[in-house]
């Protein structure tokens, strides 16, 4: 079966056409400053990249909230469920609700499957998804922490089983880094903690969102004048690696502009790899040990600097780079181990394909094999 895989992020819309389980061609769309950009790409996303109706469409949604859990058929009603949604990750639904609806134009009456980023963080006990909250807030708003780039966390977990041991990965902390950034705990294949929680706001330094801060940061703005609304836009678009350096949220750009010497880029840079590290030993105390460190995301897979400045205060850790392995590039071997023969535990590099799953899951969901 054809399946063509709609992937909307916080920044770039991903498509890619896959054959079975074989991708046959990817296409990634960066969203700038054109509103028109999403419904654009899918209108034209047949011309080069095939000819012919697809089978299925599969689609990633990123919140999946309380009632979405496995991957589903977008069935009646699905955009007001979504829509319902819009609130815990207001970053996202609206990509993922425009991305349908340009779908079913486009395709009409050819089955789309949801696939939800939350899904893998389901098997969460309650001392990681509980926040330190009243009860009520629980009980009448369903606060809790979620999780998300699941479908990342899912393909690389699968990924690990094919390459090693058991006993190799048994304690892996993931660090998918990209414009959204998160790190999750995979104990034996199942997610037991992560740093994104009741919206993709939380955790680690992002792109242009800020992560975790203090939670008396809005309360306080907010006696200085400035609407939730504000607070949420700063929070969710003008924080992270564009707030910190003033010049932009694109590492490429921030590592050139390091190299001449921008302070803004450096300290941006420093304190995204700091989190980024704090976050590796917090997931691994949540584990009780660490046998495996990945790196993935278009961060974690090409900047050997942030690998080499995110690794360098772990050797308590027991981790260990080899320099000569982070420094080659990509393209002679994706996935691939990157520590040094005396590290404890093993760092590697697993190419993101959040694809991989989406595909997966629209061929389980309508009967086929994968
Ligand atoms: N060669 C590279 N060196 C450093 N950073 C890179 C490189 N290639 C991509 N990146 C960074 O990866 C980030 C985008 O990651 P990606 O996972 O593609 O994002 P998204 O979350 O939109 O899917 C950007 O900050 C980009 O600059
Ligand atoms: C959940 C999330 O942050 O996704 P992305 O990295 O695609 O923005
Ligand atoms: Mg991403």
């Amino acid at each position: 079966m054809k399946v063509l895989v709609v992937n909307p992020g916080s920044s770039t819309i991903k498509l890619s056409l896959w054959n079975g389980n074989k991708r046959t061609v990817t296409s990634t769309v960066p969203f700038h400053d054109r509103p028109d950009i999403l419904e654009k790409a899918i209108s034209t996303s047949f011309s080069g990249i095939s000819d012919s109706f697809p089978g299925a469409i599969g689609v990633r949604v990123v919140h999946g909230g309380p009632a979405f859990g496995n991957p589903v058929l977008a069935g009646e009603g699905i955009l007001e469920n979504l829509e319902a949604l819009r609130p815990l990750s207001p970053l996202h639904t609206d990509g993922a609700i425009r991305t349908i609806k340009a779908l079913k134009q486009t395709f009409p009456g050819c089955p789309i499957v949801l696939s939800f980023d939350t899904a893998f963080h389901r098997t969460l006990p309650a001392i990681s998804s509980r926040y330190p909250v009243p009860e009520a807030w629980v009980r009448d708003h369903g606060v809790r922490r979620y999780g998300f780039h699941g479908l990342s966390y899912d393909y690389l977990s699968h990924r690990l089983k094919e390459l090693f041991k058991p006993e190799k990965i048994e304690r892996t902390v993931a660090l998918h880094l990209g414009n959204g950034a998160s790190a999750c705990a995979i104990h034996s294949g199942i997610s037991v903690d992560t740093t994104m929680g009741l919206t993709p706001m939380e955790g680690l330094m992002m792109g242009t969102r800020s992560g975790s801060i203090d939670p008396g940061i809005p309360f306080y703005l907010g006696t200085k004048g400035l609407s939730s609304g504000e607070i949420e836009q700063d929070l969710n678009h003008r924080s992270g690696l564009l707030g910190v350096s003033g010049l932009d949220s694109d590492l490429i750009i921030l590592e050139k502009a390091f190299h001449s010497g921008h302070s803004g880029a450096g300290l941006a840079l420093s304190m995204f790899a700091r989190k980024a590290a704090q976050s590796v030993s917090q997931m691994a105390t949540s584990m009780g040990g660490l046998s495996c460190l990945v790196f993935s995301g278009g961060i974690g897979e090409n900047s050997s600097l942030m690998r080499e400045w995110i690794c360098r205060d772990l050797g308590f850790l027991g981790i260990f780079l080899d320099s000569v392995k982070n420094g080659e590039s990509l393209e002679t071997s994706p996935d691939r181990v990157l520590s040094h023969a005396g590290s404890r535990v093993c760092v590697v590099v697993i190419s993101a394909q959040e694809d991989w799953t989406i595909s997966r899951d629209t061929h389980l969901v309508l009967g086929h094999s994968f």
